[in-house]
């Protein structure tokens, strides 16, 4: 049985708008926030949950937490229905808000992990094991006596991670957690989450606006967007669906002109001895090396993977129909 499952899951928000019929006359108008999604995750599988804003995202994980109850389709997560038993499934999840704590503010962070402690009756000796541990990796000795309120915004998410993972929750549910942080946060967090879904096989559910979290953690991804599920697999078929391209920086000897009898491949721009080339994201780049190599005096080369943010702007541009038209 998947860890996680989604069947045709729904929700239907009824919100009054101001109508035509005077200034005092509210309609009521449905906004369908998840049209209809079904899909299933794997014990230690980590996707990446991505779309533009109001697609939907957000309401999926509060109807995986159990704080938003679906208005249809079928929900479980380790074979709970989260909305009917939210304090059996808290005991194994982990949750983390980018852009709001989980931490009590005033408290020093060591504070905000003693309450844990007692809230989720962590046993002693796996709180500390598991707070050790996080401590360490997430480099938060020299914070715990600080009041959450006076951390930077890198520190407060790294605070935040170690929170969710106090109870050892078998699913974490992770919404923008790099969001606003320097590129060295980034990176520690990243690094830590990838850690933390091999060491201990942790399912991870990512939403993120920052596809570069994607591309260095998820094998996996799935596309929302207007609360329908638009695309499901691989990162790399992303590219194929997005027809996107792959450059070729070539260094040449000295400076030629263009390079345009390479079949295959599309001249961009030159820049003195260097000339950049395109070529489609879904086919090899062997061959066409092995071109510019048989032609041209060659110094160096190297391969730009596609730009994933073009790839997905692509399929969010155009209408709804032609974008999961394109997705066939
Ligand atoms: N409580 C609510 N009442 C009414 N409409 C809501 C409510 N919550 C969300 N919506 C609407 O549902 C749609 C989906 O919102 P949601 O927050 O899930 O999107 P999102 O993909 O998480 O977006 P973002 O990336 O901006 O956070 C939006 O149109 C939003 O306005």
């Amino acid at each position: 049985m998947p860890f996680i499952e989604l069947e045709s899951l729904e929700k239907v928000f009824t919100v009054r708008v101001r109508g035509n019929a005077g200034p005092f006359r509210r309609e009521k108008r449905e906004v369908r926030a998840v049209d209809g999604i079904s899909f299933a995750v794997e014990r230690g599988e980590m996707v990446g949950y991505i779309g533009p804003n109001g697609a939907g995202k957000s309401t999926t994980i509060k109807m995986l937490t159990g704080i938003l109850t679906p208005s249809g389709g079928r929900l479980r997560v380790a074979g709970i229905d989260p909305a009917r038993e939210r304090t059996r499934l808290a005991q194994r999840i982990g949750v983390v808000f980018g852009q709001r704590t989980t931490l009590w503010w005033d408290l020093p962070l060591k504070d905000s992990y003693r309450l844990m402690h007692r809230m989720y009756r962590i046993p002693d000796a796996r709180f500390r094991e598991n707070l050790d541990r996080c401590v360490e990796l997430l480099e938060l000795g020299e914070l715990l006596d600080v009041p959450v309120r006076q951390l930077s915004l890198g520190q407060r998410m790294r605070g935040d991670i170690a929170a969710a993972l106090l109870h050892d929750p078998e699913v974490l549910y992770l919404d923008e957690p790099t969001i606003g942080l320097d590129v060295v946060s980034k990176a520690r967090v990243r690094e830590f989450l990838r850690d933390l879904n091999t060491s201990r096989g942790t399912t991870v559910l990512l939403t993120t606006h920052d596809l570069t979290d994607i591309e260095q953690l998820c094998s996996r991804v799935m596309v929302i967007d207007h609360g329908r599920l638009m695309y499901d697999g691989e990162l790399s078929g992303l590219h194929a669906v997005g027809e996107s391209e792959r450059l070729l920086m070539v260094d040449l000897e000295r400076e030629l002109p263009p390079i345009t009898d390479v079949p295959g491949a599309r001249f961009v721009r030159s820049e003195g001895p260097r000339q950049w080339l395109a070529f489609p994201a879904t086919t090899s780049a062997a061959p066409l090396v092995a071109a510019v190599a048989a032609k041209y005096p060659l110094l160096d080369l190297s391969v730009r993977e596609p730009d994933i943010e073009a790839v997905i702007a692509k399929m969010y541009g155009g209408t709804r129909e032609e974008r999961r038209e394109s997705l066939r």
